[in-house]
């Protein structure tokens, strides 16, 4: 059993190792070495700033950037402790001069051990120009590969009957009878303190869970206490070097005697002195081993000064014996460190046999503890397991597995870790789940526990409420008050970036949201280096290193995968993924998702393209939940340069000012110009015709007034009272006018439309004829005209007493938003306004709120979500109202939102949903809409939804015609409105 699995896992582990071989093959060999810089695997132009003998009479050379000034930094890299590098000659081709460890990296600085320099070959003089890269590790792998060798042949040694247990051969047992235990930590919760108990009583295994937050290291430092307590001896591994320094931090203020094996990450005080080093320098064989080391350190400088080749060789000679006579010493001393430690620690792999754990004798230890076990490979757990008759494992496998190169061995089980193996065979046998989290907020906190931990979570009291407004120094804003808050670009064509690479996906319109967040939190007091920007691909994290480093140093940009293990006060979140084909690539893995989520403590902000995002039913709960406990905003808010700002009314723009302030609000305007991808829908708008308020004020209550409202309104009747049956408005028309268009024939029960592309986009509307009254030559524009956009925002619109008599069919085809970033953009942002506006005046109607007048902060529903009254906009309130006493809600289940006047009815499964539910995908009728869609796509050959086809019924000279009347018309409204404008500005 064990024997096949090792077996197995081996072939596995030999083709991770081929794959990763083959990986720094293919950059070393297409990659110049100033990229492998740049991808922090290589660093250049190193000088030697010291050296001296380290353990095993090992020589340790640091070296520094070979500049001017001492002061110079290193690039930014990823060499840490326990790296395998090769020295090389700056100038130098081929083949390393030799290889070594890396035991310390400082910003400033690398200390690297060599292992077996070659003979004089490194004179290090501070002349000579080295560059190190980083190889890939043989030494990882080789003791993975004995490890599991070992593991095939293991016959009668301590850990014998734990590998029965390990592979199912035999069940966990626990021991007869425990004591009551006296916990060290008081204030353990409950099921930390079951945890503890159970671990302490299990034989063989024990598995603790700890999901995000909830106190894992925390209730391991118990555990490993009570059985030191008990006079056991553990050995206490993690798969990382910063894991191990973690528990060795954690556990330094108890009265366990520890030893550090191997190269602390850390340089902090309290890990240094229990590293190997640091004990055996105190021990009693400290001073010979230190004089034996300075008379080494005295060789190495004589042979650099050594005039001919025999001078040399005879230091070179004295430094092996000198070598010799270390290595015994220092053995001795170890071994005596060694015995007398109670906690071992070390990396998994630092505590292979072939290191200082072969001076102790092989039942030394009593138990394996294995902290981060989720994130460990298999083979990497047996270094330690087979060291001992018990273990404890603690992790989380909700959260990443170990990074795997190659596919296939990933998908052949190497990436499923042990703990996730044994948790899933075993379950309440084996493993004690903690359950109360110490991070985050409650709302945030919910999402991730119903998705992956049962419900089970609960968020202790001191977390559960706590917002970045609570921290000292933050002002309270509608930012700070919110724990959740979503960003959705859908509709607004922020596509990400079309790379090949799978590995490479970035995002520039996203990049621009989360700057104006961070600035938005930033403005409101958070410290900047309190806020996390997370993403999942390297790309975007670099993009958004390039545009936020400078203004914001101290905030720190990271993937997802780097962050695990961390939290911060705030979390914002760049999905990355847009297009139109729905590819989610890697946000798919769900432990992925769960952990970038579960980072925060306080305010979590996502940024992301629902339609694409929302394709998988996992994430689109996620973005339920979001809107359902959160806020959200379309992107469409942050670019004011598309959308008028204020609109739609002057209620509006008051209530703005006094309210939270909403992104990009004046003071800082949003490099709208800059976003890439931003589509020409609205791109006939030109700077300055962006509406002033008095102009917007024409649009909700039809009163119209003072300018093109009135204009329409009148060429709109014109038109009724015509026998035209379709009047085409000039592509010319700004967005603030065509949203007018819109506003008014909804009033006037006309359908209208946008049809043509970019700037040639153009607004129709016809009259609603009963279909009998359609001549032959005049056929109802809407089937032809899949105007792909979402329910227009004045359907909601008490049905009026239009001329025509037809109120408007919410079941007319094509009103379709989904599938596409192609959507009409104005339509999706006056949507979403509506849907805001509507759910704060629910709000504001729940507290009560006096419809006028007093608006103060305090008064602040709970959520922070500005309340919104009256001023201008009674009318609009009455409506509200109304459409709110007929109390029709969307049929999505569970979901409470009023349908009647936002809802859209789906023209599948005909039902009425709200706007978050109207999409096909997300209510269940995403596969008869794609089928639906495909369909179209086959009879018309052109991709919908979207505006592809124009009108082809209409005569062209009529068109014509028509177009030129109506451009002299809006020209000269035009140039009315912005004269008005001017004058206002003086
Ligand atoms: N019983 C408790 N009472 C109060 N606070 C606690 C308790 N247990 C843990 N905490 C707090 O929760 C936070 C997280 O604890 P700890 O570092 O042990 O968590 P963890 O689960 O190991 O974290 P990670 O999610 O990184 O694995 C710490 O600030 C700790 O002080
Ligand atoms: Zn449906
Ligand atoms: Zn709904």
């Amino acid at each position: 059993m064990a024997a096949e699995a090792a077996e197995r896992q081996l072939e596995l582990l030999r083709d991770e190792r081929e794959a990763e071989l083959a990986q720094s093959r293919a950059w070393q060999e297409s990659v110049s070495l100033k990229e492998l810089q740049r991808r922090g695997v290589c660093l250049l132009k190193l000088q030697v700033t010291s050296q001296r003998t380290g353990l095993y009479g090992r020589l340790l050379v640091t070296f520094q950037p070979r500049k001017w000034d001492t002061d110079t930094e290193l690039p930014s890299n990823s060499f840490g402790p326990g790296d395998i590098v090769g020295l090389y000659e700056s100038a130098g081709q081929g083949d390393p001069l030799c290889t070594g460890v890396v035991t310390r990296v400082t910003p400033k600085a690398v200390t690297v051990a060599l292992e077996e320099p070659r003979d004089g070959e490194l004179a290090m003089d501070h002349e000579r120009s080295f560059r190190l890269l980083k190889l890939a590790n043989d030494v990882t792998y080789n003791r993975l590969k004995r490890a599991l060798i070992a593991l095939k042949q293991y016959r009668g040694g301590p850990a014998s009957d734990l590998i029965d247990v390990l592979f199912f051969a035999s069940a966990p047992r626990a021991f007869p009878e425990t004591k009551p235990l006296e916990f060290f930590n008081a204030s353990l919760d409950e099921s930390q303190r079951e945890a503890v108990s159970f671990s302490l009583a299990q034989r063989e295994l024990a598995i603790i869970h700890g999901p995000p937050g909830t106190g894992k290291t925390t209730t391991l430092v118990e555990v490993i206490l009570q059985a030191v307590q008990q006079g056991l001896k553990v050995l206490c591994c993690a798969p990382s070097n910063v894991a191990v320094d973690n528990l060795v931090e954690r556990l330094a203020g108890g009265r366990a005697r520890l030893l550090r094996l191997g190269h602390p990450a850390r340089l902090l005080q309290p890990i240094q002195q229990h590293s190997l080093d640091a004990v055996l320098a105190r021990g009693d064989n400290a001073h010979i081993v230190a004089d034996i080391r300075r008379d080494m350190d005295q060789a190495w400088a004589k042979t650099k000064k050594a005039q001919d080749k025999g001078e040399r060789s005879h230091f070179l000679g004295e430094i092996k014996t000198l070598r010799k006579e270390l290595k015994e010493r220092e053995e001795a001393a170890m071994a005596a460190a060694l015995s007398q430690a109670s906690v071992v620690l070390a990396t998994n792999t630092g505590a292979s046999s072939d290191g200082p754990l072969k001076l102790l004798p092989e039942t030394h230890f009593d138990l394996a503890v294995i902290d981060e076990c989720a994130q460990a490979l298999e083979a990497s757990c047996w270094i330690p397991l087979l060291k001992a008759p018990k273990c404890i494992l603690a992790g989380d496998h909700k959260q990443l597995p170990p990074t795997i190169i190659s596919h296939r061995a990933a998908a052949e089980g190497l990436s499923l870790s042990l703990m996730e193996r044994l948790a899933g065979h075993y379950g309440e046998r084996a493993v004690r789940m903690l359950t109360v989290q110490y991070r985050m907020h409650r709302d945030i906190m919910e999402w991730a526990s119903s998705e992956l931990y049962g419900g089970r979570l609960s968020a202790h009291p001191s977390v559960a409420q706590h917002l970045l407004r609570d921290l000292p120094g933050i002002s309270s804003t509608e930012e700070t008050s919110i724990p959740l808050l979503l960003i959705d670009t859908a509709g607004c064509g922020l596509f990400e970036l079309e790379v090949e690479d799978e590995q490479s996906k970035g995002n520039p319109g996203e990049v621009q949201l989360v700057g104006m967040h961070v600035q938005a939190l930033v403005d409101a007091g958070v410290k900047a280096k309190d806020i996390a920007v997370v993403a999942p691909y390297n790309l975007q994290v670099d993009m958004l290193r390039q545009h936020l480093c400078h203004s914001h140093p101290e905030l720190e940009i990271k993937s997802v995968d780097g962050f695990q293990g961390r939290e911060k006060e705030a979390v914002i979140l760049s999905f990355v993924r847009s297009n139109r084909k729905g590819e989610v690539g890697f946000l798919a893995e769900e432990r992925r998702i769960n952990v970038a989520v579960t980072r925060a403590r306080r305010h979590v902000a996502v940024v992301c393209d629902s339609h694409t995002v929302g394709s998988r039913p996992f994430l689109r709960r996620l973005l339920d939940h979001l809107s359902r406990h959160g806020l959200v905003r379309s992107a469409f808010e942050y670019l004011d340069d598309l959308v008028p700002q204020n609109y739609p009314g002057e209620g509006c723009a008051q209530r703005r000012q006094q309210g939270p302030k909403p992104p990009g609000s004046k003071a800082r305007p949003p490099p709208a110009g800059k976003i890439k991808g931003v589509p020409a829908g609205a791109g006939s708008q030109k700077p300055g015709a962006r509406s002033s308020p008095s102009a917007a004020g024409a649009g909700r209550d039809g009163t119209g007034s003072k300018e093109g409202g009135s204009r329409f309104r009148a060429m709109l009747m014109d038109f009724l009272a015509s026998s035209e049956a379709q009047l085409d408005f000039p592509a010319s028309l700004n967005s603030h006018e065509r949203m007018l268009v819109h506003v008014l024939a909804e009033e006037l029960g006309l359908q209208h439309l946008s049809s043509g592309e970019g700037r040639d986009r153009y607004i129709s509307v016809c009259k609603r004829l009963p279909k009998q009254h359609l001549l032959p030559s005049e056929p109802l524009p809407e089937p032809q005209h899949p105007s792909g956009k979402s329910p227009d925002p004045a359907e909601p619109l008490p049905k009026p007493q239009h001329p025509s008599g037809n109120s408007p069919d919410p079941a007319e085809p094509g009103e379709n938003s989904k599938g596409s970033g192609k959507v009409d953009l104005k339509a999706l942002h006056l949507e979403r306004v509506q849907r805001e506006r509507a759910r704060r005046e629910e709000a504001a109607r729940k507290v009560q709120e006096p419809s006028c007048g007093s608006r103060k902060k305090d008064k602040r529903e709970a959520k922070g979500k500005p309340v919104i009254g009256s001023g201008a906009e009674e009318d609009f309130d009455a409506l509200i109202s109304a459409a709110i006493e007929a109390d029709r809600t969307c049929g999505f289940p569970r979901c409470k939102a009023s349908v009647t006047t936002l809802g859209q009815l789906c023209h599948h499964c005909q039902r009425l949903f709200c706007l978050s539910h109207h999409i096909p995908e997300v209510h269940g009728c995403g596969e008869k809409a794609k089928a639906h869609a495909r369909q179209r796509i086959s009879r018309e050959g052109v991709l919908y939804p979207g505006s592809g086809s124009k009108d082809k019924s209409l005569d062209p000279a009529k068109r014509a015609h028509l177009q030129r009347r109506l451009d002299k018309k809006l020209s000269e409204l035009t140039s009315q409105r912005k004269g008005k404008k001017k004058d206002k500005e003086k």
